[in-house]
């Protein structure tokens, strides 16, 4: 099943073309990483499937509905890029207060479970999101989307702020939510990452996609074992 689709789609900003006759398919069960340098569109195109900004042309479909459609969304989590939770709030309140707005019960028992496999310290649920650092605010996102048990995970830049052993802990995480059938679509600046968690990955580069497939495919493709220097190989040959 597809569960995200899109076609031709463009987004300008201004004056400035930033996504380019996008097509691109999602199949349910995927892991996907979107890959590109500073600037190159990646939240954009997030932020289209989202419908959190509009788009010129083209046609966006989650689980085969319309993304403008109030209900496609529905069984999507979306972490974004600068996760700020409340700062008035401690993060178990955080949690409650989105499991509530999911229509869903707080379960504070697998709240525990996931920090733990994040290395998140449960005592630290108790605090006020104004006292945590970057990287445990990014967390409790991380367990916010992680706890309301979505079908589709879209997360921009997730391992973002994490240090190693949090990075090292999620990507374990990951690959038992991919063994329970969850597709993951993000973006990331960490190839080695790609390369271990994603089925397939894109290149978007100057608003158009310029690779998509396999991470082994990248390389084969531009000719190294490497997928960094695949990536610069990619790019490189397009400016
Ligand atoms: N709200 C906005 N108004 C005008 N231009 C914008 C807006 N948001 C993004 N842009 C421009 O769109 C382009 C793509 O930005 P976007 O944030 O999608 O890139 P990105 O690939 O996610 O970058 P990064 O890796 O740095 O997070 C940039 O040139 C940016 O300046």
């Amino acid at each position: 099943m597809t569960v995200i689709q899109f076609k031709d789609v463009c987004k300008d900003y201004r004056i400035h073309r930033i996504l380019d006759h996008i097509d691109l398919q999602i199949e349910q069960g995927e892991f996907f990483g979107l890959v590109g340098v500073n600037g190159a569109g990646k939240t954009t195109l997030i932020k289209s499937l989202l419908d959190l900004c509009e788009i010129e042309q083209g046609d966006i479909y989650l689980f085969g509905v319309p993304h403008t459609t109030y209900n496609a969304r529905t069984h999507l989590s979306f972490l974004p890029e600068h996760f700020i939770p409340p700062y008035y709030l401690t993060g178990q309140n955080f949690l409650t207060y989105i499991a509530r707005l999911q229509g869903q019960t707080f379960n504070l028992a697998r709240a525990h479970e996931i920090c733990c496999t994040l290395d998140f310290a449960v005592t630290a649920l108790n605090q006020p999101v104004q006292d945590y650092s970057k990287g445990m605010a990014q967390k409790l996102g991380l367990i916010a989307s992680i706890l309301s048990n979505k079908s589709l995970l879209v997360w921009d830049e997730p391992m973002s702020g994490l240090d190693p052993k949090a990075r090292a802990y999620l990507k374990n995480y990951l690959v038992n939510l991919k063994g329970i059938g969850k597709t993951l679509f993000f973006s990331t600046h960490l190839l080695p990452d790609v390369e271990a968690l994603c089925d397939r990955m894109a290149i978007l580069h100057e608003g158009r996609l310029k690779f998509v497939g396999t991470p082994a495919e990248c390389c084969r493709l531009f000719a190294t074992p490497n997928l960094e220097q695949a990536y610069l190989n990619c790019i490189e040959q397009h400016e």
